[in-house]
């Protein structure tokens, strides 16, 4: 990915607006999620998330953060229900985490910041042809959030963690086969939801967002070793892959509905 924007004073979300006007459109995520605010749909349906170990790829070094990567040529893994209609592949998913655990995720509770934010990248396959054209359309993308604070140590995220000793620098990647994302998630799936967009550059307004109110815990040392990473490439002064997010956006009339009570 050669990108010119990241997350430096010069090149970061103040500054993205310049080269993405959609940076100030209608409706950019993230936003600060005010629970008070947020209305109960009882026509939300729960959240149907199947994922295929089978699907998994590999794990890249992306220069804003790291992802793994799906097979996503068939319906193997799907988010369906919710507030979405038909069937989403997934994708990828990633994270943006602080330099310190008391910032470092994107969206925010009633101000709250949480020390890291997990992303599931799906796409509307019912409708669209390719992951592309899906980013391309207000219905195309569905992202689940989940927030990460700080406590006992997830030892489902560390078999994630330990795959980031090889790709420490911008650019590589490595096989990452067999994990389902499942064992991620939190026990509860009761969400908020809102419409949206990508949170970094092209910040198309494609996203229909299901964040998670229950967070998944992890522990210092392993939010340690999230902050290993480099946004640099090998061979260039390095950089640590530190405070990736961006700030919350303007709400703009948007309503946020939450699936429970
Ligand atoms: N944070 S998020 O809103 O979940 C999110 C999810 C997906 C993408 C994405 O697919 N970006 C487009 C192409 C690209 C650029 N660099 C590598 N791929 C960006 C942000
Ligand atoms: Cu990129
Ligand atoms: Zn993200």
């Amino acid at each position: 990915m050669s990108h010119s924007w990241g997350y430096a004073a010069n090149n970061g979300p103040d500054k993205w607006h310049e080269k993405f006007p959609i940076a100030q459109g209608p409706r950019q995520s993230p936003i600060d999620i005010v629970p008070s605010q947020a209305q109960h749909d009882p026509n939300l349906k729960p959240l149907r998330i199947v994922y295929d170990p089978n699907t998994s790829k590999g794990i890249l070094n992306n220069g804003h953060s790291f992802q793994v990567d799906f097979a996503d040529e068939n319906d193997s893994s799907t988010l369906q229900g919710g507030p979405i209609s038909g069937v989403y592949r997934l994708r990828q998913f990633h994270f943006h985490w602080g330099a310190s655990n008391e910032r470092g995720s994107e969206h925010t509770v009633g101000g709250v910041k949480y020390a890291a934010e997990l992303h599931l990248v799906h796409w509307n396959a019912g409708k669209y042809a390719s992951f592309g054209d899906a980013a391309k359309a207000p219905d195309g993308l569905a992202v689940v959030g989940v927030f990460l604070k700080i406590g006992a140590a997830s030892p489902n995220l560390q078999k994630v963690l330990d795959a980031l000793d090889a790709i420490k620098t911008k650019g590589k990647q490595t096989p990452f086969p067999q994990f389902d994302p499942k064992i991620l998630l939190p026990s509860s799936l009761d969400f908020w939801t809102y419409e949206g967009s990508l949170t970094t550059p092209p910040l198309l307004e494609s996203v229909t967002w299901i964040v998670l109110k229950e967070p998944i815990t992890v522990s210092s040392e392993q939010m340690a070793k999230f902050r290993s990473l480099l946004f640099t490439t090998e061979g260039e002064t390095a950089c640590c892959m530190v405070d990736n997010y961006r700030p919350p956006q303007p709400l703009k009339g948007r309503k946020v509905r939450a699936s429970f009570k």
